[in-house]
């Protein structure tokens, strides 16, 4: 699904209300009531029992709140309306709402003009609920005075039970909407949930937000597809929609061969759990043939824990026999013979725990300079890939030997060892793009929502997946997976996309079945079987 921006959400807003046609008040009771019938569906029986506070602005999304508080009004305990008032500039949809809400009689309306206005807002924990309806894509800059006083007096109560229409007030919706300034942490509300409009907005996928926005929804209200179809834009959500046309069912023909032959080069003495846990998400994850060059000291491990997988054991004693340098712990850089061979392999899904040791390091260089084909990259070989970073010269800037197509999965630690530091994340969010179409590479920015970059321009987001899944070995799994469908045949981007949906789907069934605390990775594993079921 496209992320909209808060300039396209206005011309689609004002298109729909050109060809459909409709006013722009039905727009907005439109869109409220869909705020409204998701309320009404969250509190069900307990609506009656609830005393909402609603804090009005005084643009449409003032609007927005006037009208929920008019239909919430027929069925909740106790409505207060507070308008915010941070401006003379009503809007006309305000003002018209503003008429209608004088009218009825369990509706206590306060306006706030001062800090003095807030202290008299008695706001009680038990079935009280805030309402953030201040200010919604329209913030184009820090509020200030009375807006910001709201602000801070809503987060400074110990009711936490807070729903934001359309956006958190004080967060902005992306980027060109703020001038250039930055949010103010302080001045920003905390929500539970947010009901967004239409589209989610970019600033709902950066980590560093989600304290604010909470859990959000997006609520269809109908703006004009076709119009939508038409709008360019760069970011996406990850839908399940969208994973189902990448999804590709088996036949009954085919046989091993048919869904690939990988290598995984993984593991080192005392990781040899990464490989393990990367094998088996690659086994699972529905690979033909895989092949796994672990140290010496892990053969055994693997090829008892894992009778799947087969083990590139080839050269380890010839080699031992040449070089005395050579050691059972780590992986060698690899022989002529075994490069030729390599060059055979579908994929290849390398970094799971292989350390950062010199020969190491020059294995990694060896398979970038003799392979063509797109492989996976994560955590150590990135590591290596940063430590050979060179800004003078491009021929020894090992990030130029990458093979196009390949995909890199870093967290944002190695992001940020790989590519430096940026001022804020949005500029992050630009530079991720940026270099995915300079390399001609996929980008898998990991984090608890993951922003997948594609070397034509395109980032897609995620937000599949639990916190749980913050813990060792979940990477090492995510590689397994990747790795496995890139051998299959699907491509770079169908095998990124298919990967994170797998990976994040397995990861929210493991924290439902045994709790976000509790879950490990090789659950993850495990419910990947289930959640191809479900695609
Ligand atoms: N998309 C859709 O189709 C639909 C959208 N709908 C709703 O409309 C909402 C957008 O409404 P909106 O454009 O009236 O803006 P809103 O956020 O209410 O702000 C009001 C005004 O505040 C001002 N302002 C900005 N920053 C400021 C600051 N720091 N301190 C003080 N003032 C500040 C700024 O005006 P300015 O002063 O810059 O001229 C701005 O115009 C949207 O989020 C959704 O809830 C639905 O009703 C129907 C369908
Ligand atoms: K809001």
């Amino acid at each position: 699904m496209k992320i909209l921006s808060a300039n396209q959400m206005r011309q689609a807003d004002q298109e729909t209300i050109k060809n459909e046609p409709i006013s722009s008040l039905a727009l907005m009771e439109r869109a409220s009531k869909k705020a409204f019938y998701w309320i009404q569906n969250y509190f069900a029986q307990n609506l009656i029992n609830t005393e909402f506070h609603i804090f009005c602005g005084i643009g449409n999304n003032g609007g927005d709140g006037l009208v929920l508080a008019r239909l919430l009004s027929n069925f909740a305990f106790q409505i207060n309306v507070y308008v915010v008032n941070f401006s003379d500039k009503r809007s006309k949809d305000f003002e018209a709402n503003f008429e209608r809400i004088k009218e009825i009689s369990n509706v206590q309306l306060v306006e706030l003009k001062e800090k003095a206005d807030l202290e008299k807002i008695i706001i009680s924990n038990q079935n009280n609920w805030i309402i953030d309806a201040i200010f919604g894509y329209g913030l184009n800059r820090v509020p200030e005075k009375i807006a910001a006083k709201t602000i801070e007096f809503i987060n400074q109560s110990s009711n936490k039970n807070i729903i934001s229409i359309d956006i958190p007030s004080g967060l902005f919706a992306d980027e060109n909407q703020s001038k250039k300034q930055h949010f103010d942490k302080k001045i920003t509300i905390k929500a539970a949930h947010t009901l967004t409009f239409q589209s989610p907005k970019l600033s709902f996928f950066f980590d560093e937000y989600s304290e604010f926005i909470g859990n959000f929804d997006v609520l269809d209200i109908g703006l004009d597809k076709n119009f939508i179809e038409k709008l360019d834009s760069q970011n996406y959500w990850l839908t399940p929609q969208k994973i189902k046309q990448i999804y590709k069912p088996r036949t009954r023909t085919g046989h091993k061969g048919t869904f690939g032959h990988a290598l995984l080069i993984v593991g080192s003495y005392g990781k040899i759990g990464a490989a393990q846990l990367s094998t088996k998400a690659a086994l699972r994850s529905g690979i033909g043939l895989l092949s796994v060059r672990t140290p010496k000291c892990g053969v055994g491990i693997l090829q008892t824990a894992i009778p799947e997988a087969m083990v590139l054991v080839d050269d380890f004693d010839q080699e031992n026999k040449k070089s005395k340098k050579k050691n059972k712990y780590i992986l060698n850089s690899f022989s002529d013979e075994l490069l030729e061979k390599i060059k055979d392999y579908k994929t290849i899904g390398i970094g799971c725990g292989i350390g950062t040791e010199k020969q190491t390091q020059k294995l990694l260089l060896q398979i970038l300079k003799t392979i063509d084909y797109p492989i996976v990259i994560d955590a150590d070989a990135l590591n290596i890939l940063s430590q050979n970073r060179n800004y003078e010269n491009d021929k020894q800037d090992w990030l130029n030997f990458v093979p196009k197509n390949s995909i890199l999965t870093p967290h944002p630690k190695e992001f940020e060892r790989l590519f430096g530091k940026t001022f804020s994340v949005e500029k992050r969010h630009e530079l991720l793009r940026d270099l995915a179409q300079k390399h001609q590479f996929y980008i898998l920015l990991k984090g608890s929502f993951s922003a997948l970059a594609l070397p034509n321009g395109d980032i897609y987001h995620s937000s599949f997946g639990d916190i749980g899944m913050a813990t060792g070995g979940s990477g090492d799994v995510l590689t397994g997976i990747i790795t496995s469908l890139l051998a299959q045949g699907y491509n770079s981007e169908e095998s990124l996309l298919l990967g994170v949906f797998l990976h994040g789907k397995a990861g929210e069934l493991a924290a439902k079945n045994k709790s976000s605390e509790a879950m490990l990775p090789s659950d993850l594993i495990e419910n990947i079987c289930t959640i191809f079921k479900l695609i």
